[in-house]
């Protein structure tokens, strides 16, 4: 008998790796916050002795999703300025809020709230882009979750930065900070084209190449956005970001509502990624992705909710149904975006997407355990024929029975072992009478 740290015995494993595979009866094998083996659970029991031995008997055992783009403080603004276009939404309601309110405190509460949600809702990874990315990354690992914490640049001064040089040079301070962290990286992320110039965007290019890191920028999110830029320089945004050199394997291109089919071809040609945030782009009803299009052309898609305040929630249970049937509805093909494809957008895509498809994405050999159980004996997801199918189109993110990242566990039967509940319920409450007054 091998002593190993955790033993997983569940009904169903849907490792996502290879495709397609359900396996029944099996068991993962985690040791120091890795995955050691996945093998039938007749076997396991014979072979390994876990020092923590988990049965799930009515649970399919998954990938931790990852939710490619967010802005996770962002969670304090929920439902405070709904049912508004974007440019009305940004430049009216919410940039003022930030200008206002802006600060350590502001992130590090809203951010431990969007964690807890996040938690709650099987996300093991998020990517995101906000003010005080040092706050996100400190809370990200005071809570034990992955993130991918977004160098910021954005071409006005903030509260964090009063220059594109200044968030340039804080971001790769911050970068130089947690260059080793097992579970943060740190990507940067120009915040779209109609906002950062050239001469940063220049000068972030160089940098990403020389430190081997992702782009992470909002692309093509709305007509608007097009016909803008079309009138100043006569040039689509993405036309000028290929132009720049920016569009290669390490940029990731959120939303890309507006495509024509000869950037789709182009865009597939880069190795680039797109981040899918299908609830986000219908509730500001800024377009649709042609995600079938993308993906047929052999373009990553990975999925994000976007932040809570045009979502409003941080659930990629939602978002990967929603992924699935919009993008039948735009393919016009009710076998476009089946739900493997959708699982595989909000897991192993997103993993491609951040540079981390070595790490985390599926449940392999060696990887990172960043697992999730789902409790599929709920009668909403009753009769059980495909368990794929349950999780995709049926499952709500409240049937997520328990959490592990990097084999720790952040859920135990729904119970956040990291977060101080009626703290946090305190502090979100204050920010409320704050921004409502
Ligand atoms: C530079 S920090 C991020 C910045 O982005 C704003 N934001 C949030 N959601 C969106 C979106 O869908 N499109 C464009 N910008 C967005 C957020 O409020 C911050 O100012
Ligand atoms: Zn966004």
């Amino acid at each position: 008998m091998t002593v190993v740290d955790t033993l997983i015995h569940a009904r169903w494993i849907i490792p996502v790796e290879p495709e397609s595979v359900t396996l029944e009866h099996h068991t993962l094998v985690i040791d120091n916050g890795r995955i050691i083996d996945l093998l039938p659970t007749d076997l396991a029991q014979q072979k390994y002795q876990g020092t923590t031995t988990e049965n799930l008997d009515n649970h399919a055992l998954l990938p931790g999703l990852i939710n490619s783009h967010t802005h996770a403080a962002m969670t304090l603004m929920r439902g405070i300025a709904d049912d508004l276009p974007l440019m009305d939404w940004l430049a009216n309601h919410i940039w003022p809020l930030e200008q206002k309110w802006m600060s350590e405190a502001f992130v590090k509460d809203g951010t431990d709230l969007a964690i807890a949600e996040m938690i709650l809702g099987g996300t093991t990874c998020f990517n995101d882009m906000y003010f005080f990315p040092e706050i996100t990354a400190a809370q990200a690992n005071h809570h034990g979750i992955r993130a991918s914490v977004g160098l910021i640049v954005i071409d006005f001064p903030t509260v964090w930065a009063e220059n594109s040089d200044a968030y340039i040079e804080k971001g790769l301070a911050l970068h130089e900070q947690l260059r080793h962290h097992p579970l943060i990286s740190t990507p940067f992320a120009p915040h779209a084209p109609y906002t950062v110039s050239d001469e940063p965007l220049q000068k972030i290019k160089t940098l990403a190449d020389e430190l081997e890191l992702p782009i992470h920028m909002h692309v093509h999110e709305t007509q608007h956005e097009i016909e803008q830029q079309l009138e100043k320089t006569g040039q689509r945004p993405l036309q000028r970001l290929h132009e720049l050199g920016l569009i290669d394997p390490s940029f990731i291109a959120v939303h890309m509502t507006q495509l024509t089919d000869d950037e789709i071809i182009r865009f597939a040609e880069s190795g680039a990624h797109i981040v899918h945030c299908p609830e986000s782009n219908l509730k500001l009803a800024s377009g649709f992705c042609p995600v079938a299009k993308c993906i047929a052309a052999g373009i990553n898609v990975a999925l994000g909710t976007d932040g809570a305040a045009s979502n409003n929630d941080l659930d990629m249970f939602g978002e990967m149904r929603t992924a699935a049937l919009l993008g039948k509805a735009v393919a016009g093909d009710a076998s476009a975006i089946p739900a493997m494809t959708a699982l595989r957008m909000a897991t192993i895509n997103g993993a491609k997407a951040l540079g981390l498809h070595n790490e985390i994405g599926s449940l392999s050999l060696g990887k990172a355990a960043d697992v999730i159980a789902v409790d599929l004996s709920h009668l909403e997801t009753q009769p059980l024929y495909c368990p794929v199918s349950q999780i995709v189109y049926a499952a709500s993110r409240q049937q997520v029975t328990d959490v592990w990242v990097a084999g720790k566990r952040l859920l135990k039967q729904r119970h956040l072992t990291t977060v101080n509940i009626d703290e946090l319920r305190m502090k979100i409450a204050e920010w409320r009478e704050r921004l409502a007054g």
